[in-house]
């Protein structure tokens, strides 16, 4: 298998129209933050963008963030590619941006092009035209947030419009760490995922809970979509359900 170079992401254009926000974020300042791309920006399975980074990677895939404005979306791509948390005042994401993270998943260098997309609704038709490339969706909600949970069902049956038939999808309860605040429990998140047959766990970009294994899983699973080797078996709520771990453990 050859080695191709990771693409850093690049602020190209972005032109976020204007109109009321009616998310959650509504109000609050936009950010844009480096990694903003062309709206035919696209990224194909080892097909590397030009590159001025060194890191080396053997297959690529696109993966979108989506759900709500404020569920955490860019907090949680934060704290997977730099391992930190974006602590302050709350700044929404304005169009799409995106970061890549090149993972060793079992020998192999899988290049993971992460679009960040900005929850809030006026910035839904530029989202809906990602969605067609996008080999694996993450969709989160915050479980401190009912509303962002009750979305959820209108945010699968846009993904059912505009993604690809066969795209990897896991649903993703945000900001477990914060107990007090929590309105929506960990079983009414299972309960939803279950009857829409998409992998679940819960996530805190403030603490780290899960964050990799979120990322790291979704990888797997495209890999071994990708390589189709018939002696890997790989099953990704059992992978997620044997590393996961809960509200108040140890490890992120
Ligand atoms: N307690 C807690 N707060 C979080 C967590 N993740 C994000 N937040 C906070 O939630 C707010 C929104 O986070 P963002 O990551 O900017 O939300 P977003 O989903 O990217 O929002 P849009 O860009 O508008 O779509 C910020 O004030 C964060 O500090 C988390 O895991 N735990
Ligand atoms: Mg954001």
């Amino acid at each position: 298998m050859s080695r191709k170079k990771a693409a850093k992401g690049k602020a190209v254009t972005n032109s976020p129209s204007a109109g009321s926000p009616t998310g959650k974020g509504a109000g609050k300042a936009a950010r844009s933050s480096p990694g903003i791309v062309q709206m035919n920006g696209v990224v194909h399975p080892s097909r590397p963008s030009i590159s001025s980074s060194s890191e080396f990677y053997d297959i690529a895939f696109k993966v979108m963030l989506v759900g709500d404005s404020s569920v955490g979306k860019t907090c949680l791509l934060v704290r997977f590619k730099d391992g930190a948390f974006l602590a302050g005042s709350f700044i929404s994401t304005v169009g799409i941006d995106f970061r890549n993270k090149v993972l060793n998943i079992d020998g192999v260098k899988v290049k993971l092009q992460i679009w960040d997309t900005a929850g809030q609704e006026r910035f839904r038709s530029v989202t809906h035209a990602y969605y067609r490339d996008a080999h694996a969706l993450l969709l989160l909600y915050d479980v401190t947030n009912k509303t962002s949970f009750d979305n959820i069902q209108a945010w699968l049956t846009e993904i059912h419009e505009y993604a690809q038939q066969d795209v990897v999808l896991m649903l993703l309860g945000n900001k477990a760490d914060a107990t007090h605040d929590r309105v929506v429990k960990r079983e009414d998140g299972e309960r939803l995922a279950k009857e829409f047959g998409v992998p679940f766990m819960e996530t805190s970009a403030r603490s780290g809970l899960n964050v990799e294994l979120a990322f790291t899983a979704v990888a797997k699973e495209l890999k071994h979509r990708s390589i189709k080797d018939p002696t890997e078996k790989f099953k990704l709520q059992e992978y997620v359900n044997k590393e996961m771990k809960g509200v108040g453990c140890c490890r992120s």
